[in-house]
């Protein structure tokens, strides 16, 4: 959180978002902040808008109305060049299914992006390697998406999200295709590693279980803020 002559500034707000899927309004008037660093949930019945909030928020998807504001730019007015070269190197991505490329080696699935940041291969792969580390995967570097489980699968997921030091990651159901102890354990890997570099969380999910691990969670009824609190 920075702080502008006492007042605090979220790193990312977002107020008043409208948006509709053609005639369904997915999102009805939301508006929610996030703090530099914080975990925060986004819960809701299935339908209540939480992917069609995340996508506006990561800048994937430009609201109908309504404004998104990271660190003081408006990232619903930004031209498209800008906000991909933004999602590029301050957020980071991931959904319920990985979304891993299916050729590559977990090692190289997670060296990509830095890959394409530029970085030499060496280098990449090494850092790669650090990140599979940091989520208990680094046995498995050279094994291709469908030669692992789905929790190892999401935990590259999640160490490719992070290798390039965002800001803030964005995750949608990333444990939505997992059992109850796998949840635990990559839950357990994520939030530690997210505390250790300072990254903020959005967490779309309707598992209580994992918004148990958010700093604060909010819930959406019909495309809007229905409430929000601190997390049990
Ligand atoms: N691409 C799309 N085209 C048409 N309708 C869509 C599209 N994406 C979402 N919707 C509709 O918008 C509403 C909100 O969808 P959204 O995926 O944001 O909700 P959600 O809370 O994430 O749901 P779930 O938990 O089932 O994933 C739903 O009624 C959905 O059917």
């Amino acid at each position: 959180m920075s702080d502008k002559g006492g007042e605090t500034v979220p790193l990312l707000a977002a107020r008043d978002l409208v948006k509709a899927h053609g005639r369904t309004e997915a999102l009805r008037g939301a508006s929610v902040e996030l703090r530099d660093g914080e975990l925060l949930a986004v819960t809701g019945a299935s339908g209540s808008g939480k992917s069609t909030l995340l996508h506006c928020l990561a800048g994937i998807v430009r609201p109908d109305a309504g404004s998104v504001t990271y660190a003081g730019q408006r990232l619903d007015e930004l031209p498209e060049k800008r906000l991909s070269e933004l999602r590029r190197t301050e957020f980071g991505v991931v959904f319920q299914f990985g979304q891993l490329i299916p050729e590559l080696t977990a090692l190289d699935n997670v060296a990509l992006p830095l890959l394409l940041a530029g970085a030499a291969r060496t280098e990449a792969q090494g850092e790669a390697g650090e990140w599979l580390e940091r989520f208990g995967v680094r046995g498995q570097g050279e094994l291709r998406p469908g030669e692992m489980s789905g929790g190892q699968a999401q935990r590259v997921a999640l160490a490719r999200a992070l290798v390039t030091a965002p800001r803030i990651v964005f995750a949608d159901e990333p444990t939505g295709a997992l059992d109850s102890l796998t949840t635990e354990q990559v839950m357990t890997a994520l939030v530690r590693t997210v505390r250790e570099a300072g990254t903020a969380v959005v967490l779309v999910t309707h598992d209580d279980q994992v918004a148990a691990y958010a700093d604060r969670e909010i819930r959406l009824t019909d495309g809007a803020v229905a409430a929000q609190g601190v997390a049990a």
